[in-house]
């Protein structure tokens, strides 16, 4: 029985067809979501691959290259024939890691092996920061490109996506396998073409967003049935869409790719007309907002914003002088001055977004990256252009929206890898069936966690952070400071300056140079300061003297969102069995700590307070996704029977 196979009638089904647990099922799965624990490798027999895979490496490893060319033209003939068999899979492992082994200088080592071997299983492999997750995805997406199956290599942002492919480019060509990146700034064509090679590396909003479009392109001929009998009537050309359907993915990070990013739906939006809306009417309602007061006409709460009684009485006597218009109906108007409230006291310049060359430019909570012509929804993005003075741009109306939870479910073999999938296993399983097997290091860790340092103000922490970096630096290791938001790790690099400290920034307005930033911060000395952006993927190697002076120090400048993010920005240091060395600095003034009572601001130490406000933090979001994964569940079940999907 193959692990893997192409869909005989790849025409029809170039995306799994959804079957959500029906309501009696339900408690069933989040109970047996509850108890799931990692799969062990043991019981999974993945390390009895092994000598198999070894046995053929070192045959492989004496042949010349024309005789290895002739080897892999005859194992992807076999695998074409029958599927990703277990022993066609260890002989293409085989070939991979001697095909890396010579073009890039490296050879997989045994748990990325184990690693490869549990995603072609359709599993997430938890593999440590830093083990060489780049390296491993080659071993399944070449294995089942050789079997002809369209691969997906899913990542977090396009820096990664293309540092990737190119990376690993020797490998595949070597392999007789074409590989591509899609990344935000291509065409259609390019995309098209790009999505035709045999291995491509993407992010999951381009891949959506991309997809969507695909689905307005079918129109009614939606699903795949549909689309193949229109094929054949000639209704449909195939050469205007741009995916070849959702066969094999492999999603890196995949807790950030399929979770913390799932809290949202991608609306895939059109220009809707300067008309559709009106700007009088918004400048109305913000400055309606400004009259606003906080606790007496509005209050917060878990990250929303409410009218309180005296706020919607406010707002009557309001609407009646301003008479007519959006002012008429009560709800309407309600929204109205709600978003305004949310556009004057939510968001945040320097936090959730940045002003560049006259435009408001939203910045990704969870990568920390400018998501380029991206805009938020309903008048709330010319509000906040009305307040920040830019020109307000042409508004949108939403041509289809889909969640990711739907998205990844849809395809016919799906996989992950992450440095940081144990705390929301259960998830995880629950939502995609996936379920995590952890992999053992390569080498035991060297890290070493320092002391929580906990001071009162923020001032506090910067000058404290600038004492530390000057010590650190001066000892000849390098240092990364990362910070939760665009503003703090400005706030540090002023510090940083004053104090005569010279550092490279990397954050959403210093994102030109990455890839130099990243090679410069593991010289001796190097100072950087980052947002979360250099939270994952960043791979800093390190000078042969800065390794024998202890490595890359990290000090995390204020607790992220999920301590996942938390866990990936100490995972910069000590990789690959380098020294290293992170520490955790917090103060009073933090952010988080909006989320506490004052009951719990006056009990125990900060550090403890902040952990768990995180923590609350984290269950806040999890309900978030469980609820608009119910929601999906309604939909599917309440679409089911007039056929449609989508
Ligand atoms: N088998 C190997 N032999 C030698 N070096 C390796 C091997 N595998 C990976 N590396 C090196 O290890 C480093 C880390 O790799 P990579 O960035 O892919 O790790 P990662 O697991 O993706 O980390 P993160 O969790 O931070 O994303 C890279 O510099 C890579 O070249």
């Amino acid at each position: 029985m193959p692990l893997l196979k192409l869909p005989g009638d790849v025409l029809t089904r170039p995306e799994r067809t959804l079957l959500p647990p029906g309501s009696l099922e339900r408690p069933w799965h989040w109970l047996r979501s509850k108890l799931h624990r990692p799969a062990a490798i043991r019981r999974l027999g993945l390390r009895s691959q092994l000598p198999g895979i070894h046995r053929h490496a070192a045959r492989l490893a004496s042949l010349d290259v024309q005789v290895l060319a002739e080897e892999r033209d005859g194992l992807r003939l076999a695998l074409a024939r029958q599927g990703v068999t277990p022993r066609l899979a260890r002989h293409a492992f085989a070939l991979v890691r001697e095909v890396s082994r010579r073009e890039l200088g490296m050879a997989h080592h045994d748990v990325q092996l184990l690693g490869g071997l549990a995603m072609l299983g359709g599993r997430i492999a938890e593999m440590h920061t830093g083990e060489g997750k780049t390296l491993t995805a080659t071993l399944p997406a070449a294995t089942a490109a050789l079997a002809g199956i369209p691969v997906h290599v899913i990542t977090v942002n396009d820096y990664l996506a293309a540092r990737d492919a190119e990376l690993m480019t020797p490998v595949y060509r070597a392999l007789g396998l074409s590989v591509a990146a899609v990344v935000h700034e291509m065409p259609p064509h390019e995309r098209r073409a790009a999505y035709a090679a045999d291995v491509v590396y993407c992010t999951n909003k381009e891949l959506v967003f991309d997809y969507l479009r695909d689905t307005q392109l079918l129109g009614r001929h939606r699903h795949p049935l549909q689309a193949h009998a229109a094929r054949l009537v000639g209704e449909l050309q195939d050469e205007r869409l741009l995916l070849r359907g959702l066969h094999f993915a492999i999603v890196d990070e995949a807790d950030s790719v399929m979770l913390d990013e799932a809290r949202t739906p991608l609306i895939l939006s059109g220009p809707a007309g300067k008309d559709a809306l009106d700007i009088a009417l918004l400048d109305q309602a913000l400055a309606l907002a400004a009259e606003f007061e906080e606790d007496t006409h509005f209050v917060r709460e878990s990250g929303q914003i409410h009218l309180t009684e005296r706020g919607r009485e406010r707002l009557t006597e309001r609407a009646q002088a301003l008479g007519g218009g959006g002012w008429v109906g009560r709800s309407r108007r309600e929204w109205l001055v709600q978003q305004a409230l949310v556009a004057r006291h939510h968001f945040q310049r320097d936090h959730h977004y940045l002003v560049r060359d006259g435009k408001v430019q939203i910045i990704d909570e969870h990568t920390g990256r400018v998501m380029a012509d991206r805009s938020w929804e309903k008048g709330l993005q010319q509000m906040i252009e009305r307040l920040e003075g830019c020109e307000p741009s042409d508004p949108n109306v939403t041509l289809a929206r889909l969640t990711y939870q739907r998205f990844f479910r849809r395809y016919h073999h799906l996989s992950g890898m992450t440095g940081t999938a144990r705390e929301v296993r259960g998830e995880l399983w629950r939502t995609y069936r996936l379920r995590v097997v952890a992999i053992p290091p390569h080498r035991p860790s060297k890290r070493q966690h320092w002391p929580t340092i906990s001071l009162a103000r923020q001032a506090d922490k910067w000058q404290w952070i600038a004492t530390r970096v000057q010590e650190i630096a001066g000892q000849g290791r390098a240092v990364l400071v990362t910070t939760v938001n665009l503003a703090d790790s400005e706030a540090l690099s002023q510090r940083l300056a004053e104090a005569g400290i010279e550092h490279a920034m990397l954050n959403a307005r210093q994102d030109a140079e990455e890839a130099d930033t990243v090679a410069r911060a593991g010289r001796r000395g190097a100072v950087t300061v980052a947002t979360s952006m250099a939270g994952r993927g960043t791979d800093i190697s390190l000078e042969e003297e800065v390794k024998r002076a202890g490595g890359l120090h990290v000090i995390v400048a204020g607790h992220h969102d999920a301590s996942r993010v938390d866990r990936q920005i100490a995972g910069r240091c000590a990789r690959q069995g380098d020294p290293g060395s992170v520490e955790l600095v917090v103060c009073e003034e933090e952010a988080l700590l909006d989320e506490l009572t004052e009951w719990q601001r006056r009990m125990g130490q900060l550090p403890t307070r902040l952990k768990r406000a995180q923590r609350r933090r984290e269950a806040r979001h999890a309900r978030e996704r469980a609820r608009l994964l119910e929601a999906d569940w309604r939909e599917d079940e309440q679409l089911g029977f007039s056929g449609k999907s989508e």
